[in-house]
């Protein structure tokens, strides 16, 4: 059970229809792919609106200890514009990837492009997250690599080229070969093979990014991309907020039947949080595009839903938070993969559902959840932001939840609990 090295914090429970306006920072998957963007470039350029988190903190260190030059500016709590003049990628250096996707997928490419050797490891979960499948890539590409998970080191350089490989495993193997592959003498070519690749809009945002930063990519063929080698052009780049981090606050407007705007929401974005104008309708939102922003307007009623996750599977533990306290069945699929995120997600949904008195099982590839009246009882985290914001908004409703370890949201969004205690005090 818990240990005091785990706090629990008492989920609070609304006491009437929440009425809130949510800005939030700067989303974790942009900023990521920015900062490394930036510190490949063919001169100094800025990263503004960035994230400030855990995993954006991961990558901006793991950048300097590769060479860029990274000077922060106007920082907040939760965000900050970076100045990143970069270097040549130097050699040496340990790299701390955290429990971060995008850090330890995203980093080793680029860091095949010094001459000798740089060494990964992270937190104890992140050793048994996949790398495999990316490892392999390199040295198909002509790097040498020792290991298939952290803890492993990266000689380069490498020649580029082509590969073969099996990206149903994560997108981040394709995104971390296609970020750096410009810089690759001979560019990347990269071939999926295997069952379908999850998180399409995330692909998209590597391709559509790549692109802003001058790169020239080829994503006409399915399951094919070709990053042309060259250089990556500096710019002004400015983050949108973080849609995957609106999620729990949107949930909120639907479990207390309130309103919850998010301002700054794109018209249009490669972020599949964006998804969630669609899923929170399906499950009886009312969803509106208005001046002040975003709005998501509840009943107080969740109906179940029969949704394929597999391009938002981040969006995983919210949608299982809403559906065990909606009132028809839930059946979640295209998710096999979310047993290497954080955690095991599908695991870990299903017991701390259940342990609350809940009616959830695994199937798969994905998760059927019935509903069913829950109690009051510890929601635990497994250090993975999203569980812990899962129990947040199940806690609105159900009186006792103490979520272990809140802190862990400092992943994506440190302001986590302050927020959401704001939002539950607002009366706009
Ligand atoms: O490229 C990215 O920024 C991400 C890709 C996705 O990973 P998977 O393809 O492993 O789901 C997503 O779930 C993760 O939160 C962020
Ligand atoms: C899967 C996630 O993160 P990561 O970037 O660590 O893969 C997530 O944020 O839900």
């Amino acid at each position: 059970m818990s240990s005091p090295s785990t706090p629990l914090w008492p989920a609070p429970v609304a006491t009437g229809p929440v009425r809130a306006t949510v800005p939030l920072p700067g989303s974790k998957s942009v900023t990521n792919r920015a900062l490394l963007l930036a510190a490949l470039a063919d001169g100094p350029g800025t990263v503004r609106l960035a994230l400030r988190s855990r995993d954006s903190d991961l990558m901006a260190d793991a950048l300097r200890a590769l060479g860029a030059t990274m000077v922060p500016s106007g920082e907040s709590a939760s965000s900050l514009d970076w100045t990143i003049t970069p270097g040549p990628v130097t050699a040496g250096a340990h790299i701390d990837v955290g429990l971060a996707g995008t850090v330890m997928r995203f980093v080793p490419p680029m860091a095949a492009l010094a001459d000798g050797e740089v060494s990964f490891d992270g937190d104890p979960h992140a050793r048994k997250r996949p790398m495999g499948v990316i490892l392999g890539a390199l040295r198909a590409l002509g790097a040498e690599v020792t290991g298939d998970a952290l803890p492993f080191t990266v000689r380069g350089p490498l020649a580029g080229g082509e590969v073969t490989l099996d990206a149903s495993g994560s997108s981040q193997f394709l995104s971390g070969l296609l970020l750096a592959g410009a810089r690759f003498p001979k560019g990347v070519t990269i071939r999926h093979e295997g069952p379908p690749v999850p998180s399409q809009p995330h692909i998209r945002m590597t391709v559509q990014m790549l692109r802003e930063y001058g790169v020239r990519v080829d994503d006409s063929e399915r399951d094919v991309w070709r990053v042309e080698p060259g250089p990556i052009a500096a710019r002004d780049f400015t983050v949108e907020p973080d849609l995957s981090n609106a999620a729990p606050f949107l949930s909120a407007a639907m479990v207390t039947g309130g309103t919850v705007v998010i301002p700054g929401w794109p018209d249009e974005t490669t972020q599949p949080g964006d998804q969630l104008r669609q899923l929170l309708a399906d499950m009886g939102a009312a969803v509106e595009r208005t001046p002040e922003g975003l709005a998501v307007t509840g009943t107080g009623r969740i109906s179940g839903i029969e949704a394929d996750l597999r391009d938002v599977a981040e969006l995983t533990p919210t949608i299982a938070a809403l559906a065990a306290l909606a009132d028809s069945p839930s059946r979640i699929s295209g998710v096999a993969h979310i047993r290497g995120h954080e955690t095991d997600r599908l695991a870990a949904l299903v017991t701390e559902i259940n342990r609350l008195g809940g009616d959830a099982n695994e199937t798969e590839d994905g998760l059927e959840i019935r509903p069913r009246p829950l109690t009051g009882g510890v929601f635990r985290s497994y250090a993975d932001h999203r569980m812990a914001t899962a129990g947040a908004v199940i806690g609105l409703a159900v009186p006792g939840i103490e979520v272990e370890d809140i802190a862990t949201t400092g992943k994506t969004l440190p302001e986590f609990a302050s927020m959401w205690a704001r939002m539950l005090e607002e009366d706009r």
